[in-house]
């Protein structure tokens, strides 16, 4: 499990490192992580540059003694100094003895124009708000160069994104790699800042055992998923593997219910019933389903629901939705069953609910715009968690998971801009459904979903399409499986 810690967190556990390691010995640590990662992207065979960006903080402070370990190592490396005199004094120091260069902000162009490497150390976890005019500037003569610029290699974080919340206000910087030290911050794993932060390496600098057993931020890894993925026993039945209830569909929109059946059947229960209008279409193309035309209460015995998918906007759709939040079994709601949900009626639920709108619909949830979901998806999700008492899967670029109550959000690792295609989500609710009815927590059916839909994703011929995904299905499960007993037997 990949975990990340808020600037706080990060902050108290490097005090209590830092008392007991003499001066300098952690700023030490990140700045040989930080250079042994430079030279690895420096071209051989001719003179190198490196141009150092540093601001006034610690984060300049490392920029500068990786400088110092470069130039050491024959690079030549310029630092420009946003504000000379307060750049680290140590750190500046060691650039300078071992034969780095110094330049103010005005000799920009020509430096960044003649440098193989750009280091990003203007700000770190110290960074406030978006980046400040003359940094700001930086960030622009880079992004003009683009793809024909230098690497630009990030201190810690870029500069200018919000550690804690992945927001971006203004200008940052653009980066190919960034060297995060002691702990990933949850903004390197969280659009929109994850986007300027490219590869993300972390630079171990003895920070773990002072952290605390429970992170901000967590992603699965394929070996946490393959631990939760839902496998049957000798003696299951369908029952014991669990039976997902689908109500989905449409006249006018059938092909959800296909969609989500598919995905139901995906997901370790033992079998699926489908309760709606477009019952013929989904015996079509899964005979295996239990198909029923009446309301979802009169299906039959079922251990989560699925609802929402399709069933468009009329008086029957909220009927359906209604008769679901009833039922005394995990229940997710999705698409259409999230308009005009009302939060009181799922904070009553004793059972649990998991909801996942995309960005739009989690506006309309929260009585706001699209885009201030998008730029602020961490805050976003977490107060939809509480507002309804519910687990929220918040689909994007990088899909989110609360919970409330707090606890860790889980990002989702998988995604790929491939899954934004009609009816994946659609999909995705009838998998997480069906995870939910095998037993597994909402928060870990949500997050187990979201990884295999993820990986789906990716592996389905391109250009992907909601079919593709669901066929794609089963190969995702034996990658998963078939890795995890290859490692438990080695
Ligand atoms: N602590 C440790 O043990 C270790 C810490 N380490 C390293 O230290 C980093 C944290 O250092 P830090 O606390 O000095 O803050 P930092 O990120 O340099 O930024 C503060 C400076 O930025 C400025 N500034 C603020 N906002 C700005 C903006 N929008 N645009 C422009 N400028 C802005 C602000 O200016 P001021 O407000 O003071 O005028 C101040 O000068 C951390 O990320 C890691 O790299 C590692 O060596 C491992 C050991
Ligand atoms: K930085």
């Amino acid at each position: 499990m990949r975990s990340a810690y808020r600037v706080e967190t990060v902050r108290a556990a490097e005090r209590v490192l830092l008392a007991s390691l003499p001066e300098g010995a952690l700023m030490a640590r990140a700045a040989a992580g930080l250079a042994a990662a430079c030279a690895r992207l420096l071209p051989g065979g001719r003179p190198r540059r490196v141009a150092l960006l540093v601001g006034s903080g610690d984060n300049g402070g490392d920029a500068l003694f990786a400088g110092a370990r470069l130039a050491r190592r024959g690079v030549g490396v310029t630092a420009l100094l946003l504000n000379p005199e307060r750049a680290h004094p140590a750190g500046l120091a060691a650039l300078r003895a071992a034969g780095g260069r110094t330049a103010g902000a005005d000799a920009a162009e020509g430096v960044l124009g003649r440098a193989d490497l750009v280091v990003d150390g203007i700000t770190g976890i110290g960074g406030r708000g978006g980046l400040r005019p003359g940094a700001a500037e930086l960030a622009e003569l880079l992004d003009r160069a683009g793809e024909e610029g230098p690497p630009v290699v990030a201190v810690d974080l870029p500069s200018g994104v919000d550690a804690d919340t992945g927001e971006v206000h203004g200008a940052a910087l653009r980066a190919t790699l960034t060297v995060t030290f002691g702990a990933c911050k949850p903004g390197l794993l969280v659009d929109p800042a994850r986007e300027f932060a490219g590869e993300v390496r972390l630079v171990d600098i003895g920070l773990r055992p002072e952290l605390p057993a429970e992170p901000d931020l967590v992603a699965l890894e394929a070996a946490d998923v393959a631990a939760l993925l839902p496998r049957p026993a000798a003696e299951s039945d369908k029952y014991r593997r669990g039976v997902v209830g689908v109500a989905a569909g449409s006249e006018r929109y059938p092909g959800a219910a296909v969609l989500a059946v598919g995905g139901a059947l995906c997901g370790g229960a033992g079998a699926v019933r489908y309760a709606g209008p477009a019952g013929a279409g989904v015996l079509a193309r899964y005979p295996e389903t239990l198909v029923s035309a009446g309301p979802p209460s009169r299906a039959g015995r079922v251990q989560s629901w699925v609802v929402g998918p399709g069933v468009g906007d009329d008086p029957n759709a909220r009927a359906t939705v209604d008769d679901v939040l009833a039922a005394e079994v995990p229940v997710l709601i999705d698409a259409d069953g999230l308009r005009g949900l009302d939060p009181e009626r799922v904070r009553a639920r004793r059972a649990a609910t998991v909801l996942t709108p995309h960005a739009g619909e989690a506006a309309a949830l929260l009585g706001g715009d699209r885009a201030g979901v998008e730029a602020s998806r961490l805050g976003s999700v977490r107060k939809l968690a509480e507002r309804f008492g519910a687990v929220v899967l918040l689909k994007g670029s990088t899909t989110l998971i609360a919970a409330p109550g707090g606890g860790p959000v889980h990002v989702n690792p998988t995604g790929t801009p491939w899954l934004a295609t009609a009816g994946s989500g659609d999909v995705l609710s009838g998998l997480v459904g069906s995870l939910l009815a095998a037993g597994l927590a909402p928060v870990q059916a949500a997050a187990t979903g979201a990884y295999l839909h993820g990986l789906a994703g990716r592996l389905a011929p391109t250009p992907a399409t909601a079919t593709t995904v669901t066929a794609a299905l089963p190969e995702v499960w034996d990658q998963l499986l078939s890795a995890t007993e290859v490692s438990s037997e080695g």
